[in-house]
């Protein structure tokens, strides 16, 4: 059995000259939560950009549990399993909270296009929301439009949506971006809990959340991962420390 979910090999990746990716080699280990770290503009979002099938490498190869995705359009690397959360735009706005939940449920099982002969699913399915809306603390709001949730309740179920296709891989794209600090608390508590046993990479930039949520953080600089480990790891290692983290990580 493949540890790995995720595995960049001598991954480069390019615009004209500018070398915004070079030779990353990243391992996502199953189960693991693992987090990349950077500072703005080290290439995170390109990171993410290429996992998700956006852009393809300009030399090396990705691979998702052992398959290569490189160079795969982002809706085939979606149905192999790759589950990006991006802000809150997976969302339709003018349906409940409830339906929203039900047809990510119904396009895993594949029912949206047969609906009606697949009628004995539908109370498996019904079970799979009530324990996603649980679990995402909106049962009280099962019936509330989309539209009408606070922004940290959309991103709540933003990443129900996510999470009810049971991906392979979820990455998250600076979950709490926008929040307040009291919005940001809720939010990391809700993700620790909703993705345990989960394979997540997370790219984000509050520190404080990272080092709580990750079981694993990967330092990106100038394209470069200069070091990848435990929390205790980065925050120890003298590299990261002089690159990036300084004085937040010393604090
Ligand atoms: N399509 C593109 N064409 C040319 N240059 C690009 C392209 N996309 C990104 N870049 C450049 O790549 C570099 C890395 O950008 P990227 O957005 O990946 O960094 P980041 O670490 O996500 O930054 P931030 O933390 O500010 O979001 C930047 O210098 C950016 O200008």
């Amino acid at each position: 059995m493949n540890d790995t979910v995720l595995k960049f090999e001598n991954v480069h990746k390019s615009f004209g000259p500018a070398h915004i990716i070079r030779d990353v080699d990243l391992d996502v280990h199953r189960g693991e939560r693992h987090a990349v770290i950077g500072p703005n503009g080290a290439g995170k979002s390109t990171l993410f950009h290429l996992c998700s099938g956006q852009f393809a490498p300009s030399s090396g190869r990705i691979l998702l549990d052992g398959e290569q995705i490189s160079g795969l359009r982002p809706a085939e690397v979606n149905r192999r399993g790759l589950a990006r959360s991006f802000q809150i735009t997976n969302i339709f706005p003018g349906i409940t909270v409830h339906e929203n939940l039900r047809l990510a449920v119904m396009r895993k099982h594949g029912l949206q296009f047969s609906f009606w002969r697949f009628a004995g699913r539908l109370s498996a399915v019904n079970a799979e929301v009530e324990d996603l809306l649980d679990r995402l603390r909106l049962t009280a709001r099962a019936g509330t439009l989309a539209n009408q949730l606070s922004y940290s309740e959309q991103r709540s179920l933003e990443i129900g949506m996510t999470l009810a296709s049971d991906p392979k891989l979820i990455l998250l794209d600076e979950p709490m971006a926008g929040m307040s600090q009291e919005e940001t608390d809720y939010t990391a508590d809700l993700i620790r809990e909703i993705t345990r046993g989960r394979t997540l990479l997370i790219v984000e930039h509050d520190m404080s959340v990272v080092f709580a949520l990750a079981d694993r953080i990967s330092v990106l600089v100038y394209g470069e991962i200069i070091a990848t480990g435990t929390p205790e790891e980065i925050r120890a290692n003298a590299q990261v420390k002089e690159a990036y983290l300084g004085e937040e990580v010393a604090a």
